[in-house]
């Protein structure tokens, strides 16, 4: 008996030993988890840290958005800046700007997209990873857990049959072996069961931490999402910004289109202005010239020089003609009526007592009666006058040729009415001239202006613009076919200007003079000769006209005895005598041809060097115009009949209509 219960206590002692075995197992298998909860911390740490990593990157994209923020700014200034300064470059610059915006906001905006979607799928994929690996090994361990639950249960249940058959064996004398070792039993199961217990706490333990930490992680999430959120919200803002400086770029270039459609108004307008003052400009040079016809081809005006006073006292002191002047006043076209007589008191007297002035004619027998275009009284000014001549100077710039000549015997005028340097025919006509081409290119003329300047002396040629002492011969050459004339060896001066014509009066007026030795009367026995040739072009109709005008101061008229005349003083006479009757001739022969209709009729040009220089400016498509100019005193009388007579016969010439230079 007694052996029987040793053996039973050493085989529950083996038992014994095996469960302890099997708690230290499972202590084993505790430590184990303890590590895996230890390493789950550490990588918990390790996701935090990555989440700090993160936050660092997201500050550093923030600081580059606010940049980028800066910098549209900063565009925006110049961009506002370029559009005040140059529209057409800040448009091209603004497009430029704007879609170099969109195209960094877009790739900024992908990138971070991108960047924050790979983030979140790491960090999900790495926690999802992590959970399932974690749910894995709690799975395994209650299996494993199951699998010894059974095992213990089935080894229970073999223990239990095995106790059931020895206390069967037993029954009798092991009530309390039986007793002793069912409240092992119940130990070991109380234990199994505690140990079993503490196990569903630690996977529950492991399950709730990795909650918590998914709970973390997706805490983390809506964060990000939500920063996200907010980029997006700020490139939202960006965008409406760019949106509305597009509208602001749109409304200026709006109003710049509108602007421009009412530019290209106004130069429409202007080219049909322009093309309306270019035909008003051709109807204005046709009624111009048909006015000019009417008033007479050819012109003559008279003009009485005052007697000389200084200090209200007269210099010469000699009586003065009388001259008595019709006017019809109703018609300032209508010819004038100069009749002049000879006070035979004054004759008779000459004391210089009789003052000047119009009276009546007291119809005595020394009374001339003479019709003019127009009658100038000694007190009227160059100025008063150059309002007549300056017709025909408009007729010159419209591409007629035109000649004003000043006839008279010395001291009576012709180079105060010509050649007075501020006021004289010659520079008031140059002031005109330029003054109107400045004008007319506004109808889209230019022109293109030369002159020349000579004298004829003794039926020489003289250039006044060369320098003195030049030896050169001057032969005159005639383009009959083109109507033109030229001299050989003559200095042809670009005229560009007023003040630089004024220069080349001056220097013609010094070399006039210095030719001389006789300077004062070398003026007064030659003939000069101020020639403006004016070429002008219209851009828009492509007419083109060609004028010239011929500003001639006359030698002195008076007629001197050849017999009385010697040497140098009678060659001079007759050359003047010689020219100034065939320039009559001339321009008598014209008159005769153009009522005669007969165009072969000889005209004698060649007959002087005046008129032959001057053919193409006094035929058929020309106007001219002369000053009578006479002298006021009785004893020049019989030299101012002569002069009226001449400018009589001038006047009766009517040279027929005159058709300008254009085409
Ligand atoms: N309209 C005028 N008003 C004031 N003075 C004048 C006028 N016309 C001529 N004179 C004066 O009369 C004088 C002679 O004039 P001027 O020299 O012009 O005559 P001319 O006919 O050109 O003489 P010449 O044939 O000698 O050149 C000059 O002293 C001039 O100042």
């Amino acid at each position: 008996m007694l052996g029987r219960l040793s053996q039973v206590e050493g085989n529950q002692l083996l038992r014994l030993l095996k469960l302890s075995k099997s708690i230290e197992q499972k202590n084993d298998e505790i430590a184990q988890l303890n590590t895996k909860i230890m390493t789950l911390k550490t990588q918990k740490a390790n996701q935090e840290f990555e989440n700090f990593k993160l936050d660092d990157e997201y500050m550093k994209w923030k600081e580059q958005v606010s940049s980028v923020s800066d910098d549209i700014d900063e565009l925006k200034h110049h961009e506002q800046e370029s559009l005040k300064t140059l529209q057409d470059k800040y448009e091209l610059m603004s497009k430029q700007l704007n879609i170099a915006h969109e195209e960094k906001l877009q790739v900024l905006k992908e990138q971070i997209s991108l960047l924050i979607e790979k983030v979140i799928n790491e960090n999900v994929y790495k926690y999802q990873s992590e959970k399932q690996q974690l749910s894995d090994k709690c799975e395994e361990l209650s299996k494993l857990i199951k699998l010894q639950e059974q095992d213990l249960n089935r080894k229970l249940i073999k223990l239990k049959e095995e106790h059931n058959k020895k206390l069967i064996q037993l029954s009798s004398n092991m009530d309390e072996t039986i007793a002793s070792l069912q409240r092992d039993i119940d130990i070991l199961s109380n234990e199994t069961v505690s140990k079993t217990e503490e196990y569903e706490k630690l996977a529950n333990n492991v399950s709730t931490g990795l909650d918590e930490a998914n709970a973390q992680l997706n805490s983390q999430l809506h964060e990000l999402k939500s920063k996200y959120h907010n980029k997006e919200m700020e490139i939202s803002n960006l965008k409406n910004k760019i949106s509305s400086m597009k509208t602001t770029s749109q409304h200026i270039e709006r109003s710049f289109g509108d602007k421009s459609i009412r530019i290209d108004g106004f130069n429409r307008k202007a080219e049909i202005m322009n093309a309306q003052l270019a035909s008003q400009e051709i109807a204005r040079r046709v009624l111009h010239d048909k006015l000019q016809q009417l008033k007479g081809n050819i012109r003559v005006f008279c003009r009485i020089r005052p007697p000389q006073v200084v200090d209200n006292k007269r210099l010469d002191e000699e009586s003065l003609i009388s001259m008595d002047f019709n006017d019809d006043e109703f018609n300032d076209d209508a010819s004038q009526e100069l009749i002049i007589s000879k006070d035979p008191i004054d004759e008779n007297t000459g004391n210089g007592q009789s003052s000047y002035s119009l009276h009546q004619n007291k119809k005595n027998n020394m009374s001339y009666k003479f019709h003019f275009d127009k009658i100038f009284l000694p007190y009227l000014l160059n100025e008063d006058i150059f309002g007549e001549l300056s017709q025909l100077i408009q007729s010159s710039l419209d591409g007629q040729n035109v000649c004003v000549f000043a006839y008279g015997q010395t001291g009576s005028g012709k180079t105060w009415t010509m050649s007075h340097p501020d006021t004289g025919m010659i520079p008031l006509s140059i002031q005109m001239i330029f003054d109107n081409i400045e004008e007319l290119s506004m109808k889209g003329w230019s022109y293109s202006v030369e002159g020349q300047f000579l004298e004829i002396y003794n039926e020489t040629i003289v250039d006044l613009l060369s320098p003195v002492g030049n030896s050169k011969k001057h032969e005159i050459k005639h383009d009959d076919v083109n109507d033109k004339t030229s001299v050989t060896n003559i200095a042809t001066v670009k005229v560009v200007s007023k003040n630089q014509a004024k220069s080349i009066l001056e220097r013609a007026t010094k070399n006039r003079s210095t030719a001389s030795t006789r300077s004062n009367e070398r003026s007064s026995r030659s003939h000069s000769i101020f020639i403006l040739k004016m070429l002008g072009k219209n851009n828009e109709t492509g007419e083109i006209s060609e004028g010239t005008l011929n500003l001639i101061d006359l030698a002195g008229s008076e007629r001197l005895n050849s017999s009385q005349a010697k040497g140098e003083r009678l060659k001079e006479t007759q050359a003047i005598n010689k020219s100034l009757s065939c320039l009559g001739d001339v321009i008598y022969s014209l008159g005769q041809q153009q009522q005669s209709g007969q165009s072969q009729q000889h005209i004698p040009y060649r007959n002087s060097k005046l008129t032959y220089l001057l053919k193409h400016s006094l035929g058929g498509n020309s106007k001219t115009l002369m000053f009578v100019n006479i002298s006021p005193l009785s004893k020049n009388f019989n030299e101012t009949v002569n002069s009226l007579r001449f400018a009589t016969k001038v006047n009766c010439t009517k040279i027929g209509s005159s058709k300008p230079n254009s085409r």
